[in-house]
């Protein structure tokens, strides 16, 4: 079983993640996506889900229009782990 990051291990990931936002509820990291339009944001989020069922790990996200808001956790874990920082490299090389 996936655990918790350490705090030394949170900071030095998220060092790599300039544009991820630590959340506390639940413990994880978060960030906002804006596209020009919903089909922009529903072809990411279509992209997005590809591949976290590749990666067997999944975000917790919401859209309105044109936005997508996403948080990275682990339930397993019960907080951030070292899959939600796969994750979100692979998402922001989606969104670059
Ligand atoms: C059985 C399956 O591997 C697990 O339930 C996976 C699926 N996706 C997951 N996604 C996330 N975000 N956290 C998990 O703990 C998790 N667990």
């Amino acid at each position: 079983m996936i655990g918790k990051l350490t705090d030394e291990e949170r900071a030095l990931a998220l060092a790599d993640l300039p544009q991820w936002t630590p959340v506390s509820d639940p413990d994880g990291i978060s960030r906002r996506f804006t596209f020009t339009d919903f089909v922009g944001a529903f072809g990411f989020m279509t992209r997005v889900a590809i591949l976290s069922e590749k990666a067997d790990h999944h975000p917790e996200w919401s859209n309105v229009y044109n936005r997508v808001d996403i948080v990275l956790t682990t339930h397993d874990a019960g907080g951030l782990s070292q899959r939600d920082i796969d994750l979100a490299k692979l998402i922001d090389g989606l969104a670059e």
